[in-house]
């Protein structure tokens, strides 16, 4: 400078980030502080592409993305920073590029491994904040774990059909963890993953950039600390509701007061006790059906060609049979079928076929009426609409 000062930034950055260091509270000390901030961004799926798209942007110095996951082409989406072009490449490697094309000065880390107990530390050390932009309650505790371990704060967001919530974690001076909020793992139905239940992009947008918003504030001391939970409805009215938190649970295992369990990362098996493995979505064979039990797409197909007319019952939610289904084939949704099995079922029908878009719900349906009708021949379609579109007729939709 001609007067012999420095300026505490490269003089660009004034230019770039002049819209947000003019606001009152922000200023050059906020700037400065992002550019010396490192941030972890955990899945960089819905929630964590808005969100890194905004802490990119705002100039964040050091940011690390953490996915194990490629990119396909049902992320897209709501998936924004990835592209056609990374189809099928790492997810962390894809949103590296999308920041470097952002913003050039930024320190990327891309990290393409899952987020387990044994690297979360080590990961995750050095962090001033994390992102918990994942999906699954084994790495929801874990990052809570790591986070109270550290003693960072964690942004987490969830979002699932039209709705979502945001809360900041372990902030403050007794600002509760996700244990003490959820001490035990919700069950694995009440907790589906999103290919199940749904979900709108613009939805994970918002909280996703809440999550980020949420940061920004932490990191230039824009934020007032007070535990709270936005919950987002986009159908409800009012769409959002802010709910005052309790703060932390003196007799939480992680953060409580009994000298804090300091081994609590390295002796829980998360997935253990969030329930086990999840069954795979796509897994068939869910029932032990026998051979007569169950047949496949062929047959049906079969069946089909040599005018048999097959009665067949498709247990998928209303909405879903609305996007494609088999010609002649009937709705039942599964809980309205259970709930009466036989009543469906035309009296000169004998054998009664199920199909569902994986070919598991069919098998409760077909179990379902072997029960209360054991006259009749209850027979599911095992692999369900997608074994057909696979082997009887590729224009059939996969969604
Ligand atoms: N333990 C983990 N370590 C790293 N990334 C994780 C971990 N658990 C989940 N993720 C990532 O979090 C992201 C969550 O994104 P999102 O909820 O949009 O789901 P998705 O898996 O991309 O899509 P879908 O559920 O539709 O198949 C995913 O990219 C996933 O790979
Ligand atoms: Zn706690």
């Amino acid at each position: 400078m001609a007067d012999g000062i420095s300026n505490a930034l490269p003089l660009e950055d004034y230019r770039r980030y002049g819209r947000q260091m003019i606001l009152d509270g922000f200023g050059l000390p906020g700037q400065t502080s992002l550019k010396r901030s490192s941030v972890a961004v955990v899945g960089a799926g819905g929630l964590g592409c808005p969100a890194l798209q905004y802490l990119a942007s705002a100039g964040v110095g050091k940011i690390t993305v953490v996915d194990h996951d490629s990119v396909d082409l049902s992320n897209l989406q709501r998936q924004v920073i990835h592209r056609e072009s990374s189809l099928g490449t790492s997810k962390a490697a894809s949103a590296m590029r999308f920041i470097h094309d952002l913003n050039s000065t930024i320190q990327v880390t891309a990290v393409e491994n899952a987020l387990s107990s044994e690297n979360a530390l080590a990961l995750l050390g050095g962090h001033d904040v994390i992102l918990d932009c994942t999906d699954n309650a084994p790495t929801r505790y874990l990052l809570s774990d790591t986070a109270v371990r550290l003693q960072v704060p964690l942004v987490s967001g969830a979002a699932q059909k039209f709705d979502g919530q945001l809360c900041v974690y372990n902030y403050g001076a007794d600002g509760p963890c996700y244990r003490c909020i959820f001490p035990k793992p919700p069950s694995q139905e009440a907790a589906p993953p999103c290919e199940e239940t749904g979900i709108l992009g613009a939805v994970t947008g918002i909280i996703g950039t809440m999550q980020a918003l949420e940061t920004i504030k932490i990191l230039t001391g824009l934020h007032d600390g007070k535990p709270a939970m936005l919950l987002f409805s986009a159908l409800s009215f009012p769409a959002y509701r802010t709910v005052k938190m309790r703060t932390r649970r003196p007799d939480c295992i992680a953060c409580g007061n009994k000298g804090a369990n300091i081994d609590l990362i390295e002796t829980t098996d998360y997935i253990a006790s969030c329930g086990g493995v999840r069954p795979n979505f796509e897994a068939t064979g869910l029932l032990p059906g026998s051979p007569g039990q169950r047949i496949r797409v062929q047959e049906l197909y079969d069946m089909v060609l040599s005018n048999r007319s097959p009665f067949v019952i498709d247990v998928r939610p209303e909405t879903e049979f609305g996007i494609c289904h088999l010609p002649g084939s009937s709705n039942i949704p599964l809980p309205r079928f259970v709930a009466e099995p036989s009543s469906h079922i035309p009296k000169d029908r004998k054998d009664v076929y199920f199909i569902c878009r994986l070919g598991n719900d069919s098998q409760i349906a077909a179990e379902a009426l072997r029960g209360v009708s054991p006259e009749l021949r209850a027979m599911d379609i095992v692999g369900g609409l997608r074994a057909w579109s696979r082997d009887i007729d590729s224009e059939f939709p996969v969604y």
